[in-house]
């Protein structure tokens, strides 16, 4: 069974700081776009089962668990749109363990077909609001979350929409591990302010950038994805910002069932 988005009023949450709050509203998009061809719709219905996160059920101690193998680490892709980037990452990193979050069915569809060409073993999924998925991860157990043309809510009585917030802040920070990074890409130079607003007065997280070349140009080996090349055709420049989790979170010991 595809694990459905969660009410989450309706369960215990691991934290209780705002990002419950947020876990109920942070997904304003579409969940559905254009008919799903038979055999995305057979996909859907008989592979993603197979790699479908089930958060109805306490997390494993070791996110490894979810995988075969032994991945040496486990990173997490938020809104993998058509799994452009995840999908070359998988390719590249056989060691590594990815978690893909996204709840356009459309998006889910194109990536299981791409899991199924290349008989990737190293993806597993959730179709749901990424903010559940965090608070759901048990802590320090990421290398790293990838958020890439995260929706951008331009409109100032939309920005509270954007998944950038001081409770997913947080929530990113409870399951990195020391070390690990969070990176964002964006050619929306507001939502590029806002997040480095936000991760800049969290002290939880550094900013690594020593000299511009460091935001203004992809990573080594970096997938474009289908937003990036349409901002590219409409001459916006993108900015990729990494932050390093720094020391241990104190935040959320006492009210979180995983505890370290
Ligand atoms: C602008 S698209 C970018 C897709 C892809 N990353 C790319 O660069 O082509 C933003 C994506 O984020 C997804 N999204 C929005 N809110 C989300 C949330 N709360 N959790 C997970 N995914 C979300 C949307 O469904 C959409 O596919």
């Amino acid at each position: 069974m595809i694990s459905a988005p969660n009410d989450t009023k309706d369960r215990d949450t691991p934290l209780d700081d705002g990002t419950a709050a947020h876990a109920r509203g942070s997904f304003f998009g579409r969940r559905k776009g254009h008919k799903l061809r038979i055999h995305q719709a057979d996909l859907i219905d008989n592979l993603l089962p197979h790699l479908a996160l089930n958060i109805a059920t306490p997390a494993p101690e070791q996110l490894a668990d979810l995988f075969d193998g032994e991945p040496e680490d486990v990173r997490l892709e938020i809104g993998f749109g058509g799994g452009e980037h995840l999908i070359a990452e998988a390719q590249a990193f056989p060691n590594v363990g990815f978690l893909g979050c996204e709840p356009y069915v459309n998006g889910m569809a194109k990536i299981l077909t791409q899991i199924e060409a290349h008989s990737i073993g190293n993806i597993r999924l959730y179709a749901g609001d990424a903010a559940e998925l965090l608070a759901w991860a048990p802590p320090h157990s990421l290398a790293r979350i990838d958020l890439i043309h995260p929706d951008p809510w331009p409109k100032r009585r939309h920005w509270k929409r954007r998944f950038v917030q001081d409770a997913t802040v947080k929530a990113m920070a409870r399951i990195l591990k020391s070390g690990g990074e969070f990176r964002f890409v964006s050619d929306i130079d507001d939502y590029c302010a806002w997040t480095l607003a936000h991760l800049m007065r969290s002290s939880d997280f550094v900013w690594t950038a020593e000299r511009a070349a460091d935001w203004q140009k992809p990573w080594d080996g970096y997938t474009m994805t289908r937003y990036g090349r349409k901002a590219e055709r409409e001459g916006r420049v993108a900015a990729y910002l990494t932050f390093r989790r720094v020391g241990k979170s104190s935040s959320f010991r006492g009210n979180a069932p995983h505890q370290s």
